[in-house]
This record gives C-alpha cells, sequence and structure tokens, in this order.
C-alpha cells in the first residue's frame, strides 16, 4: 500500500494525473499538494476526486494541503509544479525560472520524505530532474524524470498506425533529452517481436517525419487546445503503477547516468531503466554508431544548460546568505 502526494495539484497536469494514478488499488492515500492560497481549490479538487471515486468504486483516501508537513510518509512525490510554455517557446526557455521552483520543493521533498521516490514532471524535465536531486540530497535511484517515456509513446502510437496493429504490438524507445536532441532507438523498435527492418513496408516508413511529429507533439498540442494533459498525466500513471505493484519494467525515463556504462556522466537524461519498488535503476545497453553520436550531441545540451542552471541558483543562494 503506498501514499502518492503530487505537487502542482491545482495544475492540469498534476490534477489529472492525481485521478488516474489514484484508480490503482496499492495507492491508499492520494495527497493534493499546492502552494499556500490554493487550499480551497484543493479542497474542491479532493471533494471531485471523491465525487469520482463512488462512481467508479475507487477506495483511495483523499488528503490536501499546503504544508510541508503533508509530505511526510508518501511513498512516491510526483512534482508538476511549474510554469509550462508557450507556443512560440522551447522547454529550454522555461529552465531558470522552474529551477527556483523545483529547487524549492526539493528541499521540501528531502527533509520532510527523504526516503521517498520523486518523479520529476517540470520541464525542461532532464534539467529539472538534476535540481531536484541536487537540492534534495536524495539518492540517485529515488530521483527521476518523466522524460522521453511520453515521447517513448508517441512514438509508438504512430508505428501502430503505420503498421495497422494494436499498440500493445509496437515495442520502441526514444533515449536522450525530452526536447529537440532526442534519439530514436530504431535497433530496439519491433512489431509483433519483429525486428522493425524485418518488416514487409518498412521501407516506406517515413522515419524523420515521424520523429519530426514526436518532436513537436507537445507543440502542436499546447497550440491547439493549451496544454498536454491526457498523454503525460497516463504517462505519469503508468510509471507509479509500475512502482507500487513492484513490476520491475524496463521503461525510458530521465535518470542520472554513470560514466561506466554509458561513457558520460554528470546529467539526467532518458535511459532504459529498470523500475522497481525500490527505485530506478539505468540499464546500460549497446547503441549504434549514429546512435552514439545522437546521443552524445544530447549529453550535451543538457549539460551545458544543466550548468548554467546550477551556477545561477547558487549564486541566488550565495547573495541570500
Ligand atoms: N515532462 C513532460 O513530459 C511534461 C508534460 C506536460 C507538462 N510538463 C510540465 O509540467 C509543468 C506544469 O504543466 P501544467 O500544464 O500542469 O501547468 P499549469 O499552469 O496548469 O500548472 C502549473 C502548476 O504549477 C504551480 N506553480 C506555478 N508557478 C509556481 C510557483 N512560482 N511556485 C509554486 N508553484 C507554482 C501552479 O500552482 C500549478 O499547480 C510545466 O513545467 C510543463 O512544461 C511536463
Ligand atoms: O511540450 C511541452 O511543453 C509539454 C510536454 O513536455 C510534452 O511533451 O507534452
Amino acid at each position: 500500500m503506498a501514499k502518492v502526494t503530487i505537487i502542482g495539484a491545482t495544475g492540469q497536469v498534476g490534477s489529472y494525473a492525481a485521478h488516474a494514478v489514484s484508480q490503482f488499488p496499492h495507492v491508499q492515500e492520494m495527497c493534493l499538494y499546492g502552494r499556500p492560497g490554493n487550499e480551497q481549490f484543493l479542497d474542491g479538487l479532493a471533494h471531485d476526486m471523491m465525487d469520482s471515486f463512488a462512481a467508479r468504486g475507487t477506495n483511495t483516501r483523499v488528503t490536501f494541503g499546503t504544508h510541508p508537513k503533508e509530505l511526510r510518509g508518501s511513498d512516491i512525490i510526483v512534482l508538476t509544479s511549474g510554469v509550462p510554455r508557450h507556443p512560440d517557446q522551447t522547454r529550454l526557455d522555461l529552465a531558470l525560472e522552474n529551477a527556483k521552483i523545483v529547487r524549492h520543493y526539493a528541499e521540501q521533498v528531502g527533509r520532510m520524505a527523504p526516503d521517498s521516490i520523486l518523479l520529476v514532471v517540470t520541464n525542461p524535465v532532464d534539467i529539472m530532474t538534476t535540481v531536484a536531486l541536487k537540492y534534495s540530497g536524495m539518492m540517485p535511484h529515488r530521483v527521476f524524470g518523466l522524460g522521453t517515456h511520453l515521447d517513448s509513446m508517441r512514438l509508438k502510437a504512430c508505428l501502430a498506425e503505420f503498421f495497422n496493429v494494436h499498440v500493445s504490438e509496437v515495442h520502441t524507445r526514444i533515449i536522450g533529452e525530452h526536447g529537440d536532441t532526442m534519439v530514436p532507438m530504431w535497433s530496439a523498435t519491433t512489431i509483433g517481436g519483429i525486428q522493425i527492418d524485418n518488416m514487409i513496408g518498412n521501407d516506406k516508413l517515413p522515419r524523420e517525419e515521424m520523429i519530426e511529429r514526436v518532436k513537436n507533439s507537445g507543440s502542436y498540442i499546447i497550440k491547439a487546445k493549451g496544454a498536454t494533459v491526457f498523454g503525460p498525466g497516463d504517462a505519469i500513471a503508468t510509471l507509479i503503477r509500475t512502482i507500487v505493484e513492484d513490476e520491475n519494467r524496463m521503461l525510458t525515463v530521465s535518470t542520472q547516468i554513470r560514466r561506466e556504462i554509458f561513457g558520460h556522466e554528470g546529467v539526467c537524461i532518458s535511459v532504459p531503466a529498470r523500475i522497481t519498488r525500490g527505485g530506478v535503476f539505468p540499464i546500460g545497453v549497446r547503441l549504434s554508431i549514429a546512435e552514439t553520436a545522437m546521443f552524445g550531441e544530447s549529453v550535451k545540451v543538457i549539460k551545458d544548460m544543466t550548468e548554467k542552471v546550477c551556477a545561477a541558483l547558487d549564486a541566488e543562494l550565495q547573495q541570500t546568505e
């Protein structure tokens, strides 16, 4: 049984994720957490969710609050607080502003629930995962980001459509940045268990266009309806279910990588990882030459921005001391 807390529960992604996660029988308590001043909204959200649970026959207890003590006893915390991008912005444009918000909550989590597992959703998610890891002081296997799990699902949907099969027949993953330098792992892509290069019709697969569609999916949806909600919310729910039910699945999430298995270190970036009730553990894999080069590019983009952001946060802290 688990207590799951959503920080940023008043937001679009936070509120939908809270509802989606509450359906799992192992989730005993769902705590809706937000900034002071948002109590009335959180109260309303809790009541609305309880009505839904009565209709669905869900037994999860809903609590809410804005005081850091609410974080105590959490097994899993999902951090969704932060500003979302406008259609003309990139995710990286949000880095400095959101890093301050993530640092604030990471410090609270580190103090109140250091043994929990912290899932970071706030964008740019890879950089925010490093910020959360640094300022929470938690163990690396206990802090991870949604990363390219959502992008992998988006590619999966494109491939299912192209080959006209059920999505569950498609296995694929995108590694690297949740952003423009993401790296499709065609070498790990199968349809009904058959390596994609062996599928008849594969020569007509518009690979470049598909990856462009995945890269632009977030901004396309934001332009059309203001925010991406169901995609990220259900991607979050899958990860939480994997942890609470100790499924030991191998998914692609942002986690701190180690030089000995990836040749790079000092960043959180998406790689295949084993996800259990005990945390998230990156798995070393052999990449093709092209994938290795693209992954190196992705590491560089994330590393440069992470260093800038952490330097700015440290400078700000020194000024206030
Ligand atoms: N990683 C992903 O795949 C993914 C997917 C969707 C959204 N996101 C990111 O999640 C974040 C939230 O998106 P959303 O659509 O729910 O936005 P939203 O505007 O609906 O919600 C923002 C939430 O953050 C809180 N917040 C905003 N500024 C704050 C501050 N200064 N201090 C404390 N809390 C603050 C708000 O109260 C609210 O709860 C954004 O950064 C967005 O880019 C990431
Ligand atoms: O694109 C965004 O800004 C939101 C999120 O990262 C997404 O990919 O849906």
